[in-house]
């Protein structure tokens, strides 16, 4: 983020930046917005009794619920930016996983053009078998947020990237690495034969078809390397985002919409139903669904009806990231002085509900209330 920052003041384009990574300390370049602003991500762990991923899911969660007026600031910049850039937090499956992670990613790819830059540690991945790790994890965010993503090969001043390029675009060499490296770790030298193999085999249709939808790039952050190639595969993703996924996005959301509105329907007509209540011609309303039964919660009933409680037995421990107050002991948490944090989402869900920018707050709306 840093070297992209300067790189574009340098370039005289300078980006407009946001950082969203609550449990940062420092950030070396200028930011516009930062979560750590409106969130105080120690204060979230010291509140809610949370450790490190928790309090980041719960800072994500109270930023998202604002998300429509970060939206409406940005969009009154458009103007004078070309790039926005968005830092996320380091552990990306809190945001990636994440209920809020979807709400800040969706409302951003509604309103702009969004690209996802996944960023690799080039060195730390000259194994097949991390470097295969990694590009599953890569696919399973691409396949989730449905956005155009370049595969950035950071650190290449210290190892060049020109051998996941061919692991990329040719699978047999990718393969005979992956056997290579079995061989090194005595685990065989049968491709074919055990697990790792067969999934790799199984695999290789899939990952081809994903890399086709990539863009790779390499750079070094640290000398200022590829820093063109990469805003150049930034601009091509941003005409195939208008182009493709913009108008696959509302295609997709215009037939979950449709499919919203006739689950509402169908409820609806079942509650008039049960209830016996007649439509207007005197008729009793008929259902149009059949009998299933319609299961509210996946609940079941148990001794604790879903709540898992806490081992009495356990003596209370003062782990590192637990800040004790006066207000609490062996880690119970006074009901009368914790804010009730169902609540505080709650309605700052609905705040959110209010029109924002066309599509973006209904189909926040639209994702909490599923
Ligand atoms: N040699 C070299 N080191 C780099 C490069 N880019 C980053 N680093 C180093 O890698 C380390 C991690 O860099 P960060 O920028 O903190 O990585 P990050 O992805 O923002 O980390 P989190 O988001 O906190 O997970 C730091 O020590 C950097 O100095 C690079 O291009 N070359």
């Amino acid at each position: 983020m840093q070297r992209l920052n300067s790189h574009l003041h340098s370039k005289k384009n300078p980006p407009y930046a946001i950082n969203l990574d609550p449990a940062v300390l420092k950030v070396p370049y200028g930011t516009h917005i930062d979560i750590r602003d409106s969130i105080k991500y120690k204060k979230v762990m010291e509140n809610y009794q949370l450790g490190p991923n928790g309090a980041i899911v719960t800072s994500l969660n109270l930023f998202s619920t604002k998300i429509d007026q970060v939206i409406n600031i940005v969009e009154k910049r458009q103007d004078n930016y070309k790039y926005c850039i968005i830092d996320t937090p380091g552990q990306i499956e809190c945001f990636v996983w994440s209920a809020s992670g979807s709400i800040i990613t969706e409302s951003f790819a509604s309103t702009f053009p969004t690209v996802i830059a996944y960023i690799v540690d080039t060195p730390r991945n000259t194994s097949p078998t991390t470097f295969m790790s990694n590009m599953l994890y890569a696919c399973s965010i691409l396949y989730k947020t449905k956005l155009p993503m370049i595969i950035v090969f950071n650190k290449t001043d210290v190892k060049k990237a020109d051998f996941a390029k061919e692991w990329m675009t040719d699978f047999e060499k990718f393969q005979q690495a992956l056997s290579e490296d079995r061989e090194l770790n005595g685990e065989g030298d049968s491709m074919g034969s055990g697990y790792m193999g067969s999934l790799v085999n199984s695999m290789s249709l899939m990952l081809e078809e994903f890399y086709s939808q990539l863009d790779m790039v390499q750079c070094s952050s640290y000398t200022g390397a590829g820093f063109d190639d990469f805003l150049n595969a930034v601009d091509k993703k941003m005409d195939e985002y208008e182009k493709y996924y913009k108008v696959e996005r509302e295609r997709i959301l215009k037939e979950k919409a449709e499919k919203l509105e006739n689950d509402k329907e169908r409820s609806l007509n079942k509650l008039m139903n049960d209830l016996g209540i007649k439509d207007k011609n005197g008729e009793k309303k008929k259902s149009n669904v059949d009998d299933e039964v319609e299961v509210l919660s996946d609940y079941e009933e148990g001794e604790h009806d879903g709540i898992i409680l806490r081992d009495e037995e356990e003596d209370y421990v003062e782990r590192e990231y637990t800040f004790p107050t006066s207000d609490r002991e062996k880690g119970e948490v006074n009901e009368s002085t914790e804010p009730d944090l169902q609540k505080r989402y709650q309605d700052a869900f609905e705040s959110t509900a209010k029109p924002v920018s066309g599509e973006t707050a209904k189909n926040i709306a639209r994702y909490i209330s599923q």
